[in-house]
Formats: structure tokens, C-alpha cells, sequence
């Protein structure tokens, strides 16, 4: 049987709720102003900003702590982004204020994960994530210390997942799917734009490919905190060589987590879906579902996927793996071909200065 739809928005987009019609013209908003349709630097810190918001929340610690996917980042943009496993969160707070006043309806939590979930669907090969509205604007600044950094060991970071939101260890492993369209610009002060991966542009598996990869170098300094070498460190003008989290590289390692790890090399759609799961929970993070109402129809479909399969960079190969995992057999992978580096390109289209956008702001 058709579908049933409960309201139809003055652009003719049909919707199971009349609360999900203000989200259409924030999301043209949002793709004009700062997205433009890329997956590029705007479009990945929002995306960041999804994590940071939600994640400031503790069973342990009580409501006190902070109240999860709240919008806290935006409400209180003299704190939060101050605290320093924010540093650089400033850039994607300053450009979602104005949309506050603009679009006056939407809470300030809404909005972040709304923008977050909108910026994923320029990312050839992301899901099309869950979006449900009505996060309240009650809320407080979260307090310093719930934020996991690159330099936290892997007890660490499980045990802070688990206390905000009860994640399991394939949960976070599947949330880290993000970092294969993710940059570093404050871990080395002295690069712009480190990537994660090979394709910062496209949400694929070579993050979790390359984050197992045997390190041989650093794209900037090689003293930096939260930082290991990388397998693909040269650095060309403003073409920055990847970087390696800490973090990332002990998650791939680990025994409580590298069978996960590896689990979603080669494995696009088993990553997409996984992601967009543990998505679902990150952002309610602080609500109940039920008291929320799902618009998840007013989230276009994203850019399909490249649909590459997983290979090797130019350089590296089967030999550099280094692999923890024992119970799984890794996918058999062709290698790029090449005797240097393939350099990363710094944006998506191959210019050397990127479209980007930046609002001053308060934060
Ligand atoms: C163990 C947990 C995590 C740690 C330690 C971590 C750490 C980091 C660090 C240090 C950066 C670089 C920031 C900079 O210097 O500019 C970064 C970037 C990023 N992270 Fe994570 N992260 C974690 C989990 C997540 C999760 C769960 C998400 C999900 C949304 C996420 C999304 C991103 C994105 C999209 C970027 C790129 C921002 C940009 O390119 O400007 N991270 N992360
Ligand atoms: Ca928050
Ligand atoms: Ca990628
Ligand atoms: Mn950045």
C-alpha cells in the first residue's frame, strides 16, 4: 500500500508531521549559505559538531554535567567551544548562530543535528541519516572533561561512550566511520586540513583500511599530542599528507575493538548502515525518542557512493598491515599504482583555495 502522509508543505514536499515543514527551507538555507551541496571543510566540521553537542552528557555524573544533543554548544558559545577538546569547534558554532535567529522555530538542538545530517548527504556514500525534532531549548553548558581526545587510551574511551550513552565497543568503532570524511587542523597548529584518509571528500571504508596500515611519517611536526606517524605523510603546498589520531590507531589495534575495526574494510554498506544506527542514538543523546517526532522525510537522499572498492594507496600494500585481529579474514585488495604518494587533494573539486565559509561569531 502507498504510503500515508499526514501534511503537505507549502513547497509541495510531503510529510508524516506539520512540525517537519520548517525544516525544508533551513535545509536550502543551510546548503546556500554554508554547505554548498560539497562535502568539504563546512560540511565536515558540522558533522563534528553533531559528536561534540551530544556527547557532553553523563549517567554517572547525573544532569548536572550536561544535557547531550541539546544545542548547549550553540547556546552557550563563550563556554563550550573553549574548553580544549573543542579547539576548532568556534568555526562550525559561529556559522550555525545566525541560523538560530533565522529560522527561530527550531531549537538550537535541532539544528545541529539537523545541519550534521544535512552536510552528510554531500557526502558520496553516506546513509541518509534518522532526523527526529523537538529537542527543547532548556538547557545548561555542559562541564570540561566529556569530550574523548585523541590521546586517551582505549578504557578511556570506552568507558566515556558507555557513561554518556550506554555505546558499545562496535558502536563506537562504527561512529568513527566519520573520521573517513574528517580533517585535523588544530592536533598540528603548523598544517591546515590534515586528512584521515586518502578520500576526505567520500564517506568509504579506506579510513578504516589506512588507520591499519603501518605508520612511516608525520604531514607537519612529529611531536604533536594525540598524534602517531601516518602511512601517507608527504605534504605538498597546501596538500596536506594524512594524519593519525592516537586514538584511531589503538582502536584498530585493540582487542576489545580491532575485530570490529577491521570488520568494515571493503564493507560500504555494512559501514553506512552501521554508522547511521549508532547515529540515531548519538543524537537523542539527553531525550526520549518518544517525545520527539520523526522527520526523517524531510532528509534528502545523500550522493551515492563511488563505489570503488577498498585499495591500497600507491606505496603501501598487504605487507604494511598490521593486523590484531585474528578471528576475521581480511578482503583480498588490488593496491594503486605508483612509486611516490598519491598526494591528497587540500579540496573536493582539485583548486588549491577551497569555496568555504566563515561566520564571525561569539565563539
Ligand atoms: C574516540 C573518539 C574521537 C576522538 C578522540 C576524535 C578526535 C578528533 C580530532 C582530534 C579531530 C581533529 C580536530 C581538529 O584538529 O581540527 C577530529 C575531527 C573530526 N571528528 Fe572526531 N573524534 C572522535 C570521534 C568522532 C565521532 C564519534 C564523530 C562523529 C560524528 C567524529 C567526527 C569528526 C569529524 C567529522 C571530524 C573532522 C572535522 C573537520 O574536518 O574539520 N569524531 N576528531
Ligand atoms: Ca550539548
Ligand atoms: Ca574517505
Ligand atoms: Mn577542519
Amino acid at each position: 500500500a502507498p504510503a500515508t502522509t499526514q501534511a503537505v508543505c507549502s513547497d509541495g514536499t510531503r510529510v508524516s508531521n506539520e512540525a517537519c515543514c520548517a525544516f525544508i527551507p533551513l535545509a536550502q538555507d543551510l546548503q546556500e549559505n554554508i554547505l554548498m551541496n560539497d562535502c568539504g571543510e563546512d560540511a565536515h566540521e558540522v558533522i563534528r559538531l553533531t559528536f561534540h553537542d551530544a556527547v557532553a552528557i553523563s549517567r554517572s555524573q547525573g544532569p548536572s554535567a550536561g544535557g547531550g544533543a541539546d544545542g548547549s554548544m550553540l547556546l552557550f558559545p563563550t563556554i563550550e567551544p573553549n574548553f580544549s577538546a573543542n579547539n576548532g569547534i568556534s568555526d562550525s558554532v559561529n556559522n550555525l548562530i545566525p541560523f538560530m535567529q533565522k529560522h527561530n522555530t527550531i531549537s538550537a538542538g535541532d539544528l545541529v543535528q539537523f545541519a550534521g545530517a544535512i552536510a552528510l548527504t554531500n557526502c558520496p556514500g553516506a546513509p541518509q541519516l534518522e532526523f527526529l525534532a523537538g529537542r527543547p531549548n532548556h538547557t545548561i553548558p555542559a562541564v570540561d572533561g566529556l569530550i574523548p581526545e585523541p590521546q586517551d587510551n582505549v578504557t578511556h574511551i570506552l568507558e566515556r561512550f558507555d557513561d554518556a550513552g550506554g555505546f558499545s565497543p562496535f558502536e563506537v568503532i562504527a561512529l568513527l566511520a566519520s573520521h573517513s570524511i574528517a580533517r585535523a587542523d588544530k592536533v598540528d597548529e603548523t598544517i591546515d586540513a590534515a586528512p584521515f584518509d586518502s578520500t576526505p571528500f567520500v564517506f568509504d571504508t579506506q579510513v578504516f583500511l589506512e588507520v591499519l596500515l603501518k605508520g612511516v611519517g608525520f604531514p607537519g611536526t612529529d611531536n604533536n599530542t594525540g598524534e602517531v606517524a601516518s602511512p601517507l605523510p608527504t605534504t605538498v603546498g597546501t596538500d596536506t599528507g594524512e594524519m593519525r589520531l592516537q586514538s584511531d590507531f589503538a582502536l584498530a589495534r585493540d582487542e576489545r575493538t580491532a575485530c570490529f575495526w577491521q570488520s568494515f574494510v571493503n564493507e560500504q554498506e555494512f559501514m553506512a548502515s552501521s554508522f547511521k544506527s549508532a547515529m540515531a542514538k548519538l543524537a537523542v543523546l539527553g531525550h526520549n525518542r518518544n517525545d520527539l517526532i520523526d522527520c526523517s522525510d524531510v532528509i534528502p537522499t545523500p550522493k551515492p557512493a563511488v563505489n570503488t572498492p577498498a585499495s591500497f594507496p600507491a606505496t603501501t600494500g598487504p605487507q604494511d598491515l598490521e593486523l590484531t585481529c585474528t578471528a576475521e579474514k581480511f578482503p583480498t585488495l588490488t593496491t594503486n599504482a605508483g612509486a611516490q604518494q598519491t598526494l591528497i587533494p587540500h579540496c573536493s573539486d582539485g583548486n588549491m583555495t577551497c569555496n568555504t565559509v566563515q561566520f564571525n561569531g561569539p565563539a
